[in-house]
């Protein structure tokens, strides 16, 4: 009943009676389809859920929450908020009882690596034997069941209801990637953190945020609301900032790295092409582990969820059994292609950071060349221009050929992004080839490739669409690089 879901909301009410039943909650007009649906009309950055009241009515809608004064003629209950996007997390929750109040839930954020960290906190809880459901970016999995989304964070009814559908499987921790979209636009609010994590943080989205201070805020509003542990990258100048924030509010905190001093850590770290060893270092004892990702960027996601598990009370050797189990994250180094020629590899790096850290990763082990294939979609304006401009720097710098091409270009003009981050590389002296069509760029990349090449093929890691305007067209990047090498060999053999 509306009595109930309005608890501890603060509202006008404009008209109606409080004594409904609600069946559903809606945000948007068009996915209305119940009767008695509480529709929050939200003031966007391009439409304007009030202007859609009318066709959510029509579609089942009886309760409308709204931000401004008005009165509809037509038999619905309207309510007034300050913040209808907060008003939505309330509701949310109320809706579905408050369940994370009864989870353990653990928030993730940073740039990059909240996936990885995400899964090998999920494997390592679920060692100890506490099933384990996760919200990410590669979707949300419960139990057995994987759910895509768009969002990595969704918005906060998907959020509630999945909290809710955790508990009732039995699922008493839930692991979540925490996007600073989600933070600024109150889609977690009203949830309960137990536990916070932070990976680390570099330039991006900040046609959004506007500046790396405004960005970071956004983040570090994460740590300000959590019950139990912040857990802090050491090694991060960021991360050093949540530790003094966390020291002013009092809130406990324990730090990783592997440079900087550090409650848990890695020491005496050897990597090798697929896979890194280290002696983790903790306050209780030391172990040698096995991450089974290369790089150093993995090693440091690995330390994120091993401080997680270690502050929630988890054995060391769950904790080691945890990670050592993860052989293979969708899209996240992933190889689609090996053979005593080359090696294809897809990744999921779409920052600066995360470009230029997987190509430091891979090239130790590269005999060959690095054919780099990647394309870059950043909003139009000044921001977007300088990603576009700093990952073509990461090619020039890191990769022996780039081949530029589209991400998703969604509603821009791909070729501008194309010329764009290739004249960034031009400038630097880099070599590179522009192809707009992905597939296309794919092909070519394994033409080109010699024995011992390899190549990375980065930014849409585990996504199986490419959206270009509005059409979001099927795209399956290893099934592309099979098919091309399946008939390159056809050809040698016609030959
Ligand atoms: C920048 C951003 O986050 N935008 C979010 C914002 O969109 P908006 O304000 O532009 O929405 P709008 O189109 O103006 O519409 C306003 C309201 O009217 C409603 N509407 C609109 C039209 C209509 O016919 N009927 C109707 O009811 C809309 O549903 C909406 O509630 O509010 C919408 C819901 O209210 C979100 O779906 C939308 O996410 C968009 C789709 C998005 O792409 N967000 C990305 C950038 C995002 O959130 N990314 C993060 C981080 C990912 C990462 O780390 O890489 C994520 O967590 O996924
Ligand atoms: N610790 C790290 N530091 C820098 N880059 C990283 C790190 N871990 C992973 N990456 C790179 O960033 C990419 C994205 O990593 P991951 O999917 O874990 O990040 P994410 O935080 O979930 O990103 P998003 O929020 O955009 O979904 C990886 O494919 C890899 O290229």
């Amino acid at each position: 009943m509306l009595t109930s879901l309005v608890e501890n909301l603060t509202f006008v009410r404009l008209q109606g009676e409080l004594n409904r039943e609600v069946m559903a909650l809606a945000f948007d007009s068009r996915q209305v389809s119940d009767a008695n649906t509480l529709f929050v009309a939200i003031g966007g950055f391009n439409a304007d859920g009030h202007d859609h009241i009318l066709e959510a009515i029509a579609s089942g809608a009886t309760i409308i929450i709204v931000e401004r004064n008005l009165l509809i003629n037509a038999p619905v209950t309207l309510l007034k908020v300050d913040n209808a996007r907060a008003a939505l997390a309330r509701l949310s929750a109320n809706f579905y009882d408050n369940p994370t109040q009864r989870l353990n839930l653990i928030g993730v954020t940073g740039t990059n690596g909240k996936t990885s960290t995400a899964y090998f906190i999920k494997s390592i809880y679920e060692q100890a034997r506490t099933p384990t459901g996760v919200i990410s970016t590669i979707g949300t999995q419960i139990g057995d069941k994987n759910n895509k989304h768009n969002h990595t964070t969704p918005e906060a009814p998907y959020l509630q209801q999945s909290f809710d559908s955790m508990l009732k499987n039995n699922i008493g921790n839930c692991v979540m990637e925490v996007s600073s979209h989600s933070l600024s636009l109150q889609r977690i609010d009203c949830s309960d953190f137990n536990i916070g994590v932070f990976t680390n943080l570099s330039p991006d989205h900040l046609e959004f945020h506007h500046n790396m201070e405004e960005y970071f805020q956004a983040k570090a509003s994460l740590f300000q609301r959590t019950n139990k542990v912040n857990v802090l990258n050491a090694d991060d100048q960021y991360g050093r900032r949540l530790v003094k924030m966390s020291k002013d509010l009092g809130t406990e905190f324990i730090t990783y790295g592997i440079e900087q001093d550090a409650d848990i850590s890695a020491i005496h770290i050897k990597y090798f092409a697929n896979y890194s060893i280290f002696m983790l270092r903790t306050p209780t004892g030391n172990l040698h582990i096995r991450v089974n990702f290369p790089g150093k960027i993995y090693v440091y996601n690995a330390l994120a969820a091993i401080s997680c598990a270690y502050v929630d009370g988890i054995r060391l050797m769950d904790i080691k059994a945890g990670i050592e189990a993860v052989t293979a994250i969708k899209g996240r180094l992933e190889v689609v292609y090996n053979s005593d020629d080359i090696k294809v590899i897809v990744d999921f790096a779409h920052t600066e950071d995360g470009l230029a850290k997987v190509l430091a990763s891979i090239r130790p082990f590269v005999q060959g060349r690095i054919i780099l294939v990647f394309g870059v979609y950043a909003a139009k304006g000044e921001k977007g221009n300088d990603k576009r401009r700093a990952m073509g720097g990461v090619a020039a710098h890191l990769a022996d050929i780039a081949i530029v091409t589209s991400d998703n270009p969604k509603e821009q003009d791909p070729q501008y992004i194309v010329d764009e981050v290739a004249a960034a590389i031009d400038e630097l002296g880099g070599n590179y080839y522009k192809i707009v069509d992905r597939k296309m760029a794919i092909e070519n990349a394994i033409d080109l490739s010699e024995k011992g090449d390899v190549i990375l093929i980065a930014g849409k890691g585990h996504e199986t669409s490419q959206i270009l305007g509005a059409y979001v067209m099927p795209f399956n990047e290893a099934q592309i690089v099979n098919q091309k090498i399946q008939s390159r060999s056809r050809h040698v053999v016609m030959k």
